[in-house]
Formats: C-alpha cells, structure tokens, sequence
C-alpha cells in the first residue's frame, strides 16, 4: 500500500497546499492517491460499491499512528465533512465516517456528525475546477455550536485533492469562536 508519510515530506506538504488561505494546525493522509492505483480501487469501492467497512478500517489504521504523536494529544472533537441527506440515502453512509469515529475512538475523544451539515446536494466535485469547488461554501450549515465551541478540531475527509473542500468546511467550522482546525485524510492526490 502507497503510505503518503514515507515518501513525502507528510505534514508540511498538505499544509502548503492551505498555506495563505485558512490556517491549518496540523494536517496528515495515510495514503498517497494515483490514477490506476490500488488507493484509487479502494477509494471507488467505498463511495460507489457499498464497501463502507474500508472506511473504519483506514480510520483504525491511521488513528493508531495519530495517537503515537504528541501533535495531536490536544485534538478535543473529530468532525466528518458531510454528506447532503440525499446522497447519503443513495450511497448507504456517509463515506468517512468509519474514518473519523474510528480516530476518534484512538484518541479517545468524540466524533460528532451533527455538527457540520451539508444542505444542498451539490453535484459531484471530480470534474470541478477551484472556482466552481468554492461555490458549494454556501452549502454548509452548522448545528449544535456549542460542542466546537473553544475545541481544537480534527476535520476528517476521504481525498485531499485541490483541498477546497476541506477549505469550505473550516471556514464555517472557523466561525465558532476560539476554535482550532487540523485535517486528516484517507488519502492525498498526488500530481
Ligand atoms: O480537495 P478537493 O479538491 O476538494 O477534492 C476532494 C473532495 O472531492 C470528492 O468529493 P466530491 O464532492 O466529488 O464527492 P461526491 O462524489 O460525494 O459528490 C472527495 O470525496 C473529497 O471530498
């Protein structure tokens, strides 16, 4: 399996990617995405092929490294970006999920899905460039403040690819006050 952390510089290189726009704590993926990869397999059977159990494990795996390292013994709630109602009817779950309440668990904290909400079914981002990516900002709700309130953040997503997601994810969750974000991933693309 392509592990992100052993060939890349890890941390530092998604943090560039937010670098001037939102500010990052830390910022972490377990594995490196390529076309034609076995990451890229494992990724379609997720979202697309009902395999929901890949998720949690990827989520076990990297939880397991994350609550070795001092970096993120601060971290208080892990949030998922969410999924439209819609979506998650179609595809069964929440695609990470798994991910997330399975670092959670590692870490012994929370994971709260009802927090960050997605209130319009935007249309796949695959095909998207960054401007079109950035319209769905508008898409995302928050809920139940008071449990970020003060936190320091892990928001959790299956790909990194331009970031805009997880970008338009912490500007809201950044709203809250005194709040801190950190982003840990499945995978990161690799260009
Ligand atoms: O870093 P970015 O450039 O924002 O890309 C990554 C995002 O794109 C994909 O979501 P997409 O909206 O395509 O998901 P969907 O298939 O669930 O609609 C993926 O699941 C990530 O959430």
């Amino acid at each position: 399996m392509p592990l992100f952390q052993q060939q890349y510089a890890g941390e530092n290189s998604i943090k560039n990617i937010f670098y001037g726009r939102i500010p990052v704590v830390h910022a972490t993926a377990l594995l490196k995405f390529e076309k034609q990869s076995i990451v890229q397999e494992l990724m379609h059977n997720l979202k697309y092929r009902k395999q929901e159990d890949i998720s949690a494990f990827f989520g076990a795996w990297l939880g397991e490294k994350l609550s070795a390292l001092n970096d993120y013994k601060d971290i208080d709630v892990v949030i998922p970006v969410p999924i439209h109602k819609t979506k998650k009817r179609e595809r069964g779950y929440n695609q990470v999920s798994g991910f997330g309440s399975e670092i959670a668990k590692a870490l012994s904290i929370t994971f709260h899905e009802d927090v960050l909400l997605k209130t319009a079914n935007t249309k796949t981002q695959v095909f998207k460039g960054r401007l079109k990516r950035m319209e769905t900002a508008q898409t995302l709700t928050i809920k139940n403040s008071h449990l970020i309130k003060n936190k320091h953040i892990l928001l959790v997503d299956d790909i990194i690819t331009t970031g805009a997601t997880l970008e338009n994810c912490a500007l809201q969750l950044l709203k809250i006050p005194n709040t801190k974000i950190s982003f840990a991933a499945i995978a990161m693309t690799i260009s």
